[in-house]
């Protein structure tokens, strides 16, 4: 195993933040890390690293957090009045890195910026250079605090397709972020955070194999009529069907009424909907 916690405790003063977190992570895995603002994902990443102390239970860790890591996290600290290139050759100096400053350059895109001052970058440059500086060690796991906050569409289909590139290479990522169409595209296992405990640990396999049916609304009352009758949860005025043993008699329905449905597979917002939206508002949206 690359890396256990098992039953790790951390509180910040009065408040309990994890609450017995136990998972383990293989090597080679891509780990999406998710749940609302303040779930504790943040704390996660920072007590992996050693950074913020835990209170209880153990984090047994299979890497060196200063040689075989890489990490993005929330907020950038660059150095003042250095160029881009000085910053990644700075970087590269602390672990006598042998990647290259242009191979980095242009994991981040930033190859015409090479000469540029840190502080005239955009918010989106510079979590691209956080992104070619979590490379500069050639890592073998990487910690990625929602890495593509900021970035534009191209940025972001490019840090993605450079994730995936380093997935090929059978290293590891442990990643959070509330762009869940990126996550479930890109990762291959989903744990999602709940009241300091993991909630759910879900397989893309597993998401593979199981479809949801979509209704699309004219009004928000056929919607809630239609949940009355089978279930679901309603939102914008769609009705999500997830639970299988309702799909055939639902489908039946919408084809005698001639009402318009869409049938897929089964995505990383669906078990988002279902683990914070479904059960913590029963009577509104019911399972
Ligand atoms: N240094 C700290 N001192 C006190 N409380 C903290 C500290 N760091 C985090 N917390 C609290 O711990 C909880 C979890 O914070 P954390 O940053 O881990 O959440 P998160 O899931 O990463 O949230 P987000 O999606 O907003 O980034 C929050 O209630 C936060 O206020």
């Amino acid at each position: 195993m690359l890396l256990t916690f098992n039953n790790v405790q951390k509180k910040f003063k009065e408040k309990q933040v994890l609450a017995g977190v136990t998972f383990e992570i293989d090597e080679g895995e891509s780990i999406a890390l998710i749940g609302p603002n303040g779930a504790g994902k943040t704390t996660m990443i920072r007590s992996t690293l050693g950074l913020a102390p835990i209170d209880g239970g153990e984090i047994v860790r299979n890497f060196d957090t200063r040689k075989d890591v890489g990490v993005m996290l929330q907020h950038d600290l660059f150095p003042d009045n250095l160029r881009v290139k000085e910053v990644i050759e700075l970087h590269k100096s602390y672990s006598k890195s042998k990647v290259s400053t242009n191979v980095l350059l242009e994991a981040g895109d930033l190859v015409k910026e090479a000469k540029s001052m840190v502080q005239s970058l955009s918010g989106g440059q510079k979590r691209r250079l956080s992104f070619a500086l979590s490379l500069a060690a050639d890592p073998k796991l990487l910690f990625l605090d929602e890495p593509t906050v900021g970035m534009d569409v191209t940025a972001c289909r490019m840090f993605w397709n450079k994730i995936r590139e380093i997935q090929e290479q059978g290293k590891s990522i442990f990643v959070t972020s509330h762009h869940l169409d990126e996550l479930n595209d890109y990762c291959r296992r989903f744990i999602f955070l709940k009241d300091g405990k993991i909630i759910a640990d879900v397989r893309k396999e597993d998401l593979n194999t199981q479809k949801v049916i979509v209704v699309h609304h004219a009004s928000a009352e056929e919607a809630v009529d239609l949940q009355r009758q089978f279930g679901g949860l309603v939102e914008d005025r769609k009705l999500y069907v997830m639970d299988p043993n309702k799909h055939s008699i639902l489908c039946s329905y919408l084809q005698q009424q001639g009402i318009t449905f869409e049938e897929r597979l089964k995505e990383v917002k669906d078990c988002y909907r279902e683990i914070y939206d479904i059960k913590e508002e029963e009577g509104v949206k019911q399972a």
